[in-house]
């Protein structure tokens, strides 16, 4: 399937793409945590284990499932002559200045690391200090500083694929990320959009290289008319002002309407997404801790190549009804428990999958919430999420839409 078509939250899902997690897990610590946006360490195996099981949960659903590590490596196989720009572009990315450094982190990959795949995980896990041959410095940092040392940093969100690039109706959105250890992640879709014969000629409504910052999991395709984007943590109003006026004026593209959902700014809430997804034609799950302060702006073309924007106060259900085009009924995670709300919205209880209207993917954990779904009559798809949920992310979260069929 070539090409892009998200043009809704719920459509049929034919395509994903997914990051299975790999060894950037074990170059997790305590102390680089809060950097790298973890709240604890996985046992990778058993994340692999959980990862594979939401895969064939989309599977056994139809869907086709492709990884990131094989579109990049895909698109080095099919022209060698980036496999350099992509390593220089990667070590300069990772901080690395110095030219002994670069060639002997390159002499290290090309010796080691030479099929394309292998190399391209290699560059996801990152590089540490005691891996490079010695005998080639003898400076000074390699005699005092700490062998463990991380020369090249992991990227442990990658398989959080949601994030660094975000399908958009035909389009795509390659994101300038909130955190330095998320910007080098958007690298992969960088080379994939550009280059690789199942997306090249995608329409591209922001580039890495622009100014704000803006994430995956503020971007919710409501239908072909409409998008919502949360301002939050990860996403400045000034990257919608400039997203919006790309995709408006975009002859190709249907979007008149943008929304944008201000959500309290908390590492809880990051995106948009951990707090409100929807499910089915009618059904949002939402997590009650937003309603009070969330407010609304509807952003549509003025006719004269610029923006009006309107603040809609009204409470939400009826702001989403009115868009969604019949009557919106919103779900609170954790059932309007209080404690229950919190405890399951922080390990993504409202950050659900919808693989076709009315059908979910979610995680086990959250199962009051998964209990008030299934009362509504939602068909959930459970997976296991014990080791999975410790980087802050659930399904939606996990997976990247390429194509969904219209609704
Ligand atoms: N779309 C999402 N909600 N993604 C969750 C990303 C979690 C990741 N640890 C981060 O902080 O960036």
């Amino acid at each position: 399937m070539q090409g892009v078509n998200v043009k809704s939250e719920i459509g049929n899902l034919k395509k994903v793409i997914l990051h299975r997690p790999g060894d950037e897990l074990l170059n997790l610590t305590p102390n680089t945590l809060e950097e790298l946006l973890f709240d604890d360490i996985p046992f990778l195996p058993v994340a692999q284990e959980e990862h594979d099981a939401f895969a064939k949960i989309l599977r056994d659903e139809g869907v086709e499932v492709v990884y990131l590590e094989d579109l990049m490596a895909e698109v080095l196989d099919a022209k060698p002559e980036l496999r350099k720009q992509f390593l220089d572009q990667w070590i300069y990315e990772a901080g690395i200045r110095t030219d002994m450094y670069h060639d002997i982190i390159t002499d290290y990959i090309e010796s080691n690391y030479p099929g394309n795949k292998e190399m391209v995980m290699k560059t996801m896990a990152g590089i540490n200090l005691q891996e490079l041959p010695q005998k080639d410095t003898h400076l000074l940092v390699d005699m005092v500083s700490d062998r463990c040392k991380l020369v090249c940093a992991p990227m442990p969100n990658l398989y959080f694929t949601r994030d660094p690039f975000a399908m958009i109706g035909n389009g795509v959105s390659i994101n300038r990320m909130y955190s330095q250890t998320r910007n080098r992640e958007t690298i992969y879709g960088d080379y994939i959009f550009k280059n690789h014969p199942d997306f090249v000629g995608t329409p591209e409504y922001y580039s890495r290289n622009d100014t704000f910052h803006i994430e995956g999991g503020d971007i919710l395709n409501i239908n072909e008319h409409v998008l919502a984007i949360g301002i939050s943590q990860r996403t400045e109003p000034d990257a919608i002002d400039h997203i919006a006026h790309n995709i408006f004026n975009d002859e190709t593209s249907p979007i008149d309407t943008i929304l944008a959902f201000n959500i309290p700014v908390s590492r809880a809430f990051m995106h948009l997404d951990t707090v409100f997804t929807q499910i089915d034609r009618d059904k949002f799950t939402i997590h009650p801790g937003i309603m009070g302060p969330l407010t609304v702006f509807e952003i549509t073309p003025d006719g004269k190549g610029g923006t009006k924007i309107r603040e809609r106060n009204e409470d939400l259900e009826s702001v989403l009804s009115e868009y969604v085009g019949e009557k919106v009924t919103l779900i609170p995670c954790g059932g309007g428990d209080r404690i229950a709300a919190e405890r399951e919205q922080w390990n993504d209880g409202s950050n659900t999958l919808c693989v076709r209207p009315g059908t979910v993917v979610v995680y086990q954990r959250n199962n009051v919430t998964n209990d008030v779904l299934y009362k509504n009559g939602i068909n959930c798809l459970v997976m296991p999420s014990a080791e999975l949920s410790r980087g802050r992310g659930g399904p939606r979260c996990m997976s990247m839409p390429a194509w969904r069929e219209a609704l």
